[in-house]
């Protein structure tokens, strides 16, 4: 544990509060106290004896796999900014976790990413993505682990408290850029089946991993090698493991059902490629500014409720089975809002908190390209802008529906200006829902395995956010795709002062541990 930096508050690292506390003889003794209440094993079962061993070597081991999140941590991994430094980086990375893989004894495919051409005609390489596998024993059934190394952007000066690249613990939270998105959880699985390969115990399932590094930038090449390896690398597939949202809570965990999808727009209004001047044009123009805000203001009323006409007729309708659930949802909603720092939000139960977030679209407007943003008054008009926004989609909403639906409104209201401006809308990107199929053992072993570990069932949850790849898995190879998450809702994924918690890290590998042999004892 000395060997991870400590902020410079005179904060002990050693000082680790209750709360955080991964407690080693407490939570064998719970682990064991669980499994004689369920009566699935005798006391001296062989599989409830191997979950107790795993667990005590990973409490014990946690200082390493803590080392190790903090040398991953130490790789600027950026796959946004588009530069050959942060390729080089991310080249480093992978190569890191394939030698960290086959170390492991997994047998590792670094399948070459090719090149990705960017809009001013530069190309860079893209990182190979990984493909590795461990045990192919016919009998088990194999379960593949999703997972991305690549990271947001980060520097100091956006407001880190803490180097980003430099893994730091504070009172148990381990900050680092990638702690929680996406490097923890993906060592987690990793110290999961190590703990196996040290204690030379039989994995209970195959493992697969597919491990990329291209997601924050869109996941480039990984659809194409999902389809290409459909009959190949995924033919043994049985199961398809995700670990790259959060719990909504900051101590109780969670299985993730489903996410929205999003739809994403570009409006351009138009009326010459170059600026103007306000004081030789300003007064004669139909302004292409004046034109795009009244486009964009024409999207959402102020109490979030969508004006385009339609556009929540698909929605499915509430269920009051649906109702029920979210009551059961560990979320404190002024404690949420709180710790977010917002005076108010549109709602104030956690109900309706919810259901906004999950299962009712929502319209975003996220920014206007060639508008004046900078510092100072300069008198400029601009000659064309592009408004930018984006619809979370929902079941059963359709995407070609919503598509016409808001290329229709704002052609009417466009219409309706009389500008001789141009106007141009068009649907840049379209993801659909993600529903889990909850059903599955899958979902049955991990929530066993929760129970296990953490002493309490999860809360069910949706995400209100998109993970692209969880539906190409579920169509391209037809697999049982599921979400696990590990990491407590204030992670701050892709904010400053990212961070895992020390205790989901560590109690998340136990987790998946359990989650193997769960997963076994079902087959
Ligand atoms: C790029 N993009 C555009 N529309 C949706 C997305 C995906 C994006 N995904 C995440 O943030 C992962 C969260 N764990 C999002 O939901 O915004
Ligand atoms: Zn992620
Ligand atoms: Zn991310």
């Amino acid at each position: 544990m000395d060997s991870v930096g400590t902020m410079n508050t005179g904060q002990s690292i050693l000082c680790k509060t209750s709360h955080t506390d991964s407690r080693p003889v407490a939570s064998s003794l719970l682990v064991f106290l669980l499994l004689l209440e369920r009566g699935m094993f005798s006391p001296s079962s062989p599989p409830a004896r191997l979950l107790e061993k795993v667990i005590q070597y990973i409490d014990l081991h946690q200082d390493e796999f803590v080392q190790t999140l903090k040398e991953w941590v130490a790789v600027e991994s950026d796959s946004i900014q588009p530069v050959p430094r942060l390729r080089q980086e991310l080249f480093r990375m992978m190569a890191l976790a394939a030698d960290k893989l086959r170390r492991l004894g997994a047998s590792v495919d670094s399948v070459d990413g090719g090149s990705q051409q960017l809009p001013n005609g530069q190309t860079l390489p893209i990182p190979p993505i990984i493909l590795a596998e461990l045990g192919n024993d016919p009998k088990k059934p194999t379960v593949c682990f999703y997972g991305h190394l690549d990271v947001q952007p980060a520097r100091r000066e956006d407001g880190w408290l803490t180097d980003p690249y430099t893994l730091t613990e504070v009172d148990g939270k381990l900050y680092g850029r990638g702690a929680t998105d996406n490097k923890g959880p993906v060592l987690a699985w990793i110290n999961a089946v190590s703990a196996f390969r040290a204690m030379e115990e039989d994995l209970p399932v195959n493992i697969k991993f597919i491990i990329e590094g291209m997601e924050e930038a869109g996941s480039v090449a990984l659809e194409e090698l999902v389809r290409r390896e459909k009959d190949r690398f995924f033919s043994s597939v049985d199961y398809v493991v995700i670990s790259d949202n959060l719990w909504i809570s900051r101590r109780k965990p969670a299985l993730t059902c489903g996410t929205r999808g999003n739809s994403y727009f570009t409006v351009e209004v138009k009326c010459r490629d170059q600026d103007f001047h306000s004081g030789t044009f300003g007064g004669i123009l139909n302004e292409p500014m004046a034109d795009l805000i009244a486009l964009l203001g024409s999207l959402v009323d102020s109490s979030g409720h969508i004006l385009i006409p339609g556009i929540y007729d698909h929605v499915a309708p509430l269920t009051e089975e649906e109702k029920k659930m979210y009551k059961a949802i560990d979320l404190d909603p002024e404690e949420y809002r709180n710790s977010s720092q917002v005076k108010k939000f549109l709602f104030d139960t956690k109900e309706e908190i919810l259901m906004h977030l999950w299962r009712y679209p929502s319209l975003s407007i996220h920014g206007i390209e060639g508008a004046f943003e900078e510092p100072g008054a300069k008198t400029v008009i601009p000659g064309r802008v592009i408004g930018k926004f984006s619809i979370r989609l929902v079941p059963h909403m359709n995407m070609s529906v919503v598509e016409t639906q808001v290329k229709q409104h704002l052609e009417y209201i466009f219409s309706k200006r009389n500008s001789s401006n141009q106007m141009v809308v068009s649907m840049a990107l379209g993801l659909h829902p993600w529903i889990a199929n909850i059903k599955d053992n899958q979902y049955l072993a991990a929530k066993r395995a929760i129970k296990t570990v953490f002493g309490t069932e999860p809360d069910m949850i949706r995400d209100g956010s998109t993970i692209p790849i969880a539906n190409i898995f579920q169509d391209v190879i037809q697999k049982s795709v599921m979400m696990l998450p590990l990491g407590a809702v204030d992670d701050g994924e892709h904010a400053q002062n990212e961070k895992i918690n020390r205790w989901n890290y560590i109690e998340g590998s136990k987790l998946f541990a359990a989650f193997f042999l769960e997963m076994a004892k079902l087959h």
